[in-house]
């Protein structure tokens, strides 16, 4: 699949923009006309700076306006199309976009339309140009892209063709299974952009709200199942006008754009091979393929000074299992759940969650797998006979170990020592999920990342009001919920970073017994997150509770819910820097995460970073 993307993507210069579409590994770009327009270069400077950086120029876009209009303004049209075409020529561009007319048309009539872009595609094969046309989901008399084969097979002349653009398609829900009727030699281009379910008129949707294959609803694997097996082998374009992208460092959003395409192109694959009939002449890249994590293998929390944290682990029951042999690292643990403190290189650091280590069934496919989906690889330091580990950074920072499983725990306990030699017992028994939070600008690449290169499914994301703003938050899982990891967007209050850094995140604990854990935890000193008397009013008008059971959760500032599955109760601690810790028990079986209750926490967290 030869990948494309429109400079209208990303932020920054036109040069920017090349040099961003190149480092991120694109084959080519589409010059989107305002871009060049506004930029000092010329456009032979353009042309070498692409070739320089081996990026194709394979669009120009758009042309807009053209068909279906009286002869005057016709001539005048074409005189346009003609400077057009000499620019083109200088550039050595070859295609241009010709998008169907929603302002001056007047006749809808497509025997006229077809007639006039017959007479801009002699024009154009006089410069060696092709048009594609396309049908924009609000064209004045042409807006489905069946209707714009048409007038490009009335034409019918050999350089021009149509161009389909999956927004303009399955926004106005046109089936893309009629793209398999249209000759692959005159498909000329393809664009691809996905977007969330909205409501609201389609022009603003398509200028704001496009996102990266894969960042919204629409079913894109089908999409290209039909494109793949129309024969068309040109290139698969990125065309995603987005107010966020626009303002975003563009390096990182075309990071981002490229990973959705090898993603799209490896679920395309997948899909086709499901299906098995036609697979095509586009060849798909494959992944590794890599199951789901299994398990959490530990959380680390990176610490300048780590006496708080330890203090915190002690009061939940942890114990101390030494120190790492040649780092300043410790580990801590209770049953099967270990949590590191590193105080490596973090004088000064306030706490907060650095890496988390998951187990996969097979680390070395799985760290390919994120590597080649363009996750940062991290380089550790480590020492002869230390155990060699796979590292990669998510889009936010946070390290992500991906550890092999092994039924007798992992080798690289053995290279702590001085603690005790035998985790605790007690009745915490598994991360149950780690909250991350991530800066509002890239939510969207983070659900990607976590999809694709950790095999997680996203849960429906939630909003929960707080007294800083709303918290989107997104569970990303493994089918058998061993793995879950929320996002939330970060408020603005806290990200004054641009990083959402300033936004407490935190390691929740899975028990059996939530009322020992937190009596354990107030005999040893625990400073819980206070809940409001409120709260236990609110909770016995809404679920009738025992009062020996209310009195109890009052006591213990614990929380509680319940829905069709199950029971949930719960607790948090103070936060410590930009780290907390909840610990859960799940009665029966109650998968949520105490939704109900997150305002309540929220509220809580404000009041105490008040007082
Ligand atoms: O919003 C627009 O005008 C516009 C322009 C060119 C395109 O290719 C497109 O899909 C939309
Ligand atoms: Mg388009």
């Amino acid at each position: 699949m030869r990948t494309s993307i429109a400079t209208v993507c990303l932020s920054g210069t036109l040069e920017d923009k090349l040099r961003a579409c190149a480092a991120a590994g694109f084959d080519g770009v589409e010059i989107f006309e305002q871009d060049l327009v506004v930029s000092p270069s010329s456009p032979e400077q353009i042309r070498s700076l692409a070739a320089g950086l081996g990026l194709t120029l394979d669009l120009y876009q758009p042309f807009r306006d053209f068909e279906g209009v009286t002869e005057d303004l016709l001539a005048e049209n074409l005189r346009r199309a003609e400077a057009k075409f000499r620019l083109m020529n200088r550039m050595g561009i070859d295609t241009m976009l010709v998008c169907s007319n929603v302002a001056t048309a007047t006749v809808d009539d497509d025997a006229v339309a077809a007639a006039q872009l017959r007479r801009m595609g002699e024009l154009a094969a006089r410069y060696g140009i092709r048009l594609a046309y396309e049908a924009l989901a609000w064209g004045r008399f042409v807006s489905d892209f069946e209707h714009a084969w048409r007038i490009v097979e009335m034409a019918d002349h050999p350089n021009v063709g149509t161009c389909l653009d999956s927004f303009h398609i399955l926004s106005r829900r046109w089936d893309p299974e009629a793209i398999e009727k249209i000759p692959a030699e005159k498909i000329f281009f393809v664009q691809l952009a996905d977007a969330p379910e909205l409501s609201m008129d389609v022009l603003s949707w398509s200028r704001h709200y496009r996102v990266f294959p894969g960042e919204g609803a629409f079913d894109l694997v089908r999409f290209m199942g039909h494109l793949v097996r129309s024969g068309y082998d040109g290139p698969v374009s990125l065309e995603i006008f987005n107010d966020v992208f626009r303002q975003a460092a563009e390096e990182r959003t075309a990071v981002d754009a490229m990973r959705s395409l090898i993603r799209l192109a490896e679920r395309t694959s997948i899909h086709l091979q499901e299906e098995g009939n036609g697979l095509g002449t586009m060849e798909l890249a494959t992944l590794p393929g890599v199951g789901e994590p299994l398990g959490f293998n530990f959380a680390e929390v990176k610490a300048g000074d780590p006496e708080h944290i330890r203090t915190l682990l002690y009061q939940l029951g942890f114990t101390s299992l030494g120190q790492h042999r040649t780092k300043q690292v410790e580990l801590w643990a209770q049953n099967g759940v270990r949590m590191i403190i590193n105080s490596q290189q973090a004088d000064g650091m306030s706490p907060g969650i650095s890496a988390v280590g998951l187990d996969v069934p097979d680390a070395p496919a799985a760290a390919s797998r994120a590597l080649q989906l363009k996750a940062t690889p991290v380089t550790r330091r480590s020492q002869a006979n230390e155990e060699v580990l796979q590292v990669v950074a998510a889009p936010d920072g946070t390290e992500i170990f991906l550890c092999q499983a092994e039924p007798a725990g992992p080798g690289w306990m053995s290279e702590f020592g001085g603690g005790t030699t035998v985790p605790a017992p007690g009745s915490i028994t598994a991360i149950d999920h780690v909250n991350l939070s991530q800066p509002w600008q890239h939510f969207d690449e983070a659900v990607l990342f976590y999809e694709s290169t950790l095999a997680l499914s996203p849960r429906p994301s939630v909003e929960v009001p707080s007294p800083m703003g709303l918290v989107r938050s997104q569970v990303m899982h493994s089918s058998d919920g061993a793995v879950r990891i929320a996002l939330n967007i970060a408020p603005l209050v806290f990200d004054g970073a641009g990083d959402g850094s300033g936004y407490p995140q935190h390691v929740a604990f899975a028990c059996s017994d939530l009322v020992s854990v937190a009596r354990t935890a107030v005999a040893r000193g625990l400073e819980f997150l206070p809940v409001p008397e409120n709260y236990y009013e609110d909770l016995e008008a809404r679920f009738g509770l025992d009062q020996a059971f209310l009195a109890t959760l009052r006591e213990l500032n614990l929380l509680y819910d319940r829905d069709a599955d199950g029971e949930f109760l719960h607790f948090y601690t103070a936060t410590i820097g930009n780290v907390f810790f909840e610990v859960v028990e799940r009665r029966t079986g109650y998968e949520g995460y105490g939704a109900p209750n997150a305002p309540v926490r929220l509220a809580a967290q404000y009041q105490g970073s008040r007082a």
